[in-house]
């Protein structure tokens, strides 16, 4: 679905010249969900940007679905849909419904396949009790349910979201993740979710990139990232009595308040529930996995992949 070698971007020239995205390569399949992660700044727009046309690349090869994104925009945009959490496509003004249909007219969307796209995401996004409401009017949660059904009323292939949750509650959140899993197992819409919120990715995306200062450091299993980078998983033991010493061998100390201690291993937790279990009689145990937002803020913070960037095999695939 989308393909992307050796992707260049730089603003401006000579010493003043910001270089934004360099000799980043991937390629999403179609009906992937991929989780496109950094920090601010780390090139993430500029992917985004040169993936929906919107910017011709300093060099590099991209295309989506076979189409050359800036070179044939009309054809392109009609099979992809984007939701920018920070603004909207909605008319200001103008109730939910009415804008709408206009966006059925720039996209020439048949009348039957909106009425019936129209009733369907009404159904999933609960848009009814809003339709005449207009845009300027709605809660950030029902705003981001109506661009939603906006982006998607043409029924694209592709979906570009950006930080599609953000400033919402828990259950508004869990809405739209919700919405978005639908659309991907239903209608095999591919989607690439750019956000900073790791809840987003853990519940929608298999797979994550991750880009820093215009590098792609990582691309690969969620799951993988973890393994490989993630914290040591936590054993948290409750003595029966705060034992004499709560050091046990090959486990590390994390932390120790009278029968409470905090071991940190790594690998399978039999063993180091047996040597808790062995060194003092237990009354309760429980094993914490590290969570992936303090692996992601390591690799941020750390430049924990900087280090492997350019051996070969760096970037598992
Ligand atoms: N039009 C532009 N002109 C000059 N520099 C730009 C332009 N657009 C982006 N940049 C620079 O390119 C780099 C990458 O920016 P980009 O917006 O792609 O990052 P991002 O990962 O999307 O960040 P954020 O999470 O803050 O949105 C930054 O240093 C940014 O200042």
């Amino acid at each position: 679905m989308i393909e992307v070698q050796h992707l260049h971007q730089t603003f401006g020239r000579g010493h003043r010249a910001t270089v934004a995205v360099q000799d980043v390569s991937f390629s999403v399949a179609a009906g992937e969900v991929v989780g496109y992660l950094g920090p601010n700044g780390a090139g993430k727009s500029t992917t985004v940007k040169v993936l929906t046309g919107l910017l011709v690349p300093t060099s590099g090869r991209v295309t989506v679905g076979g189409v050359v994104p800036w070179r044939e925009r009309r054809r392109h945009v009609a099979r992809l849909g984007a939701v920018f959490g920070q603004r909207t496509t909605l008319w200001w003004d103008l109730p939910v419904r009415e804008s709408l249909d206009l966006l059925r007219h720039v996209y020439r969307v048949p009348a039957g396949r909106f009425r019936e796209n129209l009733a369907e995401f009404t159904a999933l996004l609960d848009l009814g009790p809003f339709l005449d409401t207009p845009a300027r009017a709605l809660s950030l949660g029902q705003r981001m349910r109506a661009d939603l059904a906006a982006a998607l009323l043409h029924g694209p292939e592709l979906l570009f979201l950006d930080e599609p949750t953000v400033g919402l509650d828990v259950v508004a959140k869990e809405r739209i993740r919700e919405f978005v899993r639908t659309i991907n197992a239903e209608r095999g819409v591919t989607v690439l979710l750019t956000t900073h919120d790791l809840g987003d990715v853990e519940r929608l995306a298999r797979r994550v990139m991750i880009i820093d200062g215009g590098r792609l450091l990582y691309d690969g299993a969620l799951g993988e990232l973890q393994t490989r980078y993630g914290g040591e998983r936590e054993l948290h033991a409750e003595y029966e009595h705060a034992p004499p010493s709560p050091e046990v061998p090959g486990l590390t100390l994390l932390s120790a308040d009278g029968p409470r201690v905090r071991y940190g291993f790594s690998g399978a937790a039999a063993l180091p529930i047996a040597r808790v279990t062995a060194h003092a009689p237990v009354r309760d145990l429980t094993v914490r996995e590290p969570d992936i937002e303090a692996t992601v803020r390591r690799i941020y913070e750390g430049g924990l992949l900087r280090r492997t960037v350019g051996q070969a095999g760096a970037v598992p695939r």
